[in-house]
């Protein structure tokens, strides 16, 4: 347990750079190691989630390793090339490298253990397993398709064609990398379009993976099976959703200016951006540019005055992991947040959206909860703090408090700030050298 303490800040000031893409890191990690050849990986987040990929792959059979100038480099197996595992592969704290790797070794000829950290083991696996068992995988799960599991792959997979009943990249992928080593077509239907680096990376190694958008605002995803992934550097761009943290301190705390530098802009990525402008938060985007296939830009911050807005459930997918960050902002906003589409937030590192209302009012916030909403009412001063907040080994909880203390009346305590390290590591040196005050 490593407890944190942040206090009420002068303003934010400076320059800074969050670590690389979280998705992107793990994708990168996988495909290369699905490759034939070299690839060389820069800017590649060393969170603790992203190292349980790069530990998988090794045990997988692909070489990993990090050179002296930062890059990563993995010489990859090929498709159905991994070999089985000695030992039990433990995903730590991460749902998207547990279910992606789940579609990877459901075509792989032998059977795997997986395990993670208690928060991922209460996570639902059964989302995954149940699109996947028809192209020819068995699993043996703890009840309720909990984590740890055994992945039994198939040597004659089949190709499937499935609707995503929920928005989930983590499921889209899962079928995809299953379909990747199929004969045939694999088609993936999502209703309301989660993000894409999946399809975009796939293409980029050399996989055919048509996108077509539907009448609804959907998406029909076809992959063609067994192609030849051919090894190719990668660029990771910084992530939006490390971004949000440093954004949203800069809106609430008076007298900031900061600017986050080459920050990812995926389109269906920014969602707490366009949110947090609607709620009048000055941001500017800056020397937008295209980098290695991923929009980037500059995001310059200054204290804003926000006003509450309504958030609608069509823009969850896109902003799915800020909802905690965004519910921080509505604490210091004037007038009524409404928050709606949040069932998802349920089944993240810990259940968002009780972990959240809880943590709200501990802090003196008005806030109700209902089964996939939430409402903040704020009245534009600064909110109280003063509360002492469980992190539940979600970084994200950790992190939306830290910022909430920077500019509360009083300082919030957060009871374990390790997790912090799964996604962001050097989260409080980096703000604390823009002027937060967080111990
Ligand atoms: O595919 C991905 O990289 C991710 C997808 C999202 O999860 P879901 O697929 O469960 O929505 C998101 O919450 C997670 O942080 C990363
Ligand atoms: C939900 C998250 O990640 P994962 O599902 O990979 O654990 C997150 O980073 O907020």
């Amino acid at each position: 347990m490593k407890p944190v303490v942040s206090q009420q800040s002068s303003a934010l000031t400076g320059s800074i750079r969050v670590p690389g893409d979280k998705s992107i890191s793990h994708r990168a990690l996988m495909f290369g190691a699905m490759a034939v050849g070299e690839t060389k990986v820069t800017g590649l987040l060393e969170g603790e989630d992203v190292l349980c990929t790069a530990a998988a792959m090794r045990s997988l059979g692909a070489s990993v390793e990090q050179c002296d100038d930062g890059t990563w480099v993995i010489k990859g197996r090929g498709v159905g090339g991994f070999s089985e595992p000695t030992g039990v592969l433990d995903m730590g704290n991460s749902g998207t490298a547990a279910r992606l790797l789940m579609g990877v070794l459901a075509t792989q000829s032998f059977t795997t253990f997986m395990t993670g950290d208690a928060s991922l083991c209460s996570r639902p696996m059964e989302r995954v397993m149940k699109p996947l068992r028809p192209i020819g995988v068995s699993f043996v799960s703890r009840e309720n398709g909990r984590m740890p599991i055994a992945i039994q792959g198939t040597s004659a997979p089949m190709p499937i064609s499935y609707e995503l009943p929920v928005a989930s990249a983590q499921v889209k992928s899962a079928v995809m990398l299953a379909g990747l080593n199929a004969p045939g077509k694999t088609t993936v239907i999502e209703p309301n379009p989660s993000r894409d680096h999946t399809e975009k990376m796939l293409q980029h190694f050399g996989a055919e993976v048509e996108v077509e958008e539907t009448d609804k605002g959907g998406r029909v995803i076809t992959l063609t099976g067994q192609p030849e992934l051919v090894a190719r550097d990668v660029i990771v761009p910084t992530d939006p959703s490390s971004a949000a943290f440093p954004v949203v301190a800069a809106l609430i705390t008076p007298g900031s200016k900061i600017t986050v530098e080459a920050v990812g802009m995926n389109p269906l990525r920014t969602g707490l951006f366009a949110t947090l402008k609607e709620m009048g938060g000055k941001i500017t985007e800056e020397n937008v540019r295209i980098d290695a296939g991923e929009e980037v830009a500059d995001l310059v911050v200054e204290y804003s005055e926000l006003t509450g807005v309504t958030v609608p459930a069509s823009r969850a997918p896109s902003m799915i992991d800020e909802y905690p960050v965004l519910a921080v902002a509505a604490s210091f906003a004037k007038g009524t947040t409404h928050m709606e589409g949040l069932e998802e937030l349920r089944v993240k590192e810990s259940d968002r959206l009780a972990v959240v209302v809880e943590s709200l009012k501990a802090c003196g916030v008005d806030v109700t909860e209902g089964e996939d909403f939430m409402i903040v009412n704020a009245t534009g001063e600064a909110a109280l703090g003063g509360g002492e907040i469980k992190s539940r080994l979600d970084h994200r909880i950790a992190m939306s408090f830290i910022v909430f203390g920077l500019a509360s009346q009083k300082p919030v305590t957060i009871d374990d700030g390790s997790p912090i390290d799964t996604s962001f590591p050097g989260f409080i040196d980096l703000m604390n050298g823009l002027g937060a005050k967080i111990s």
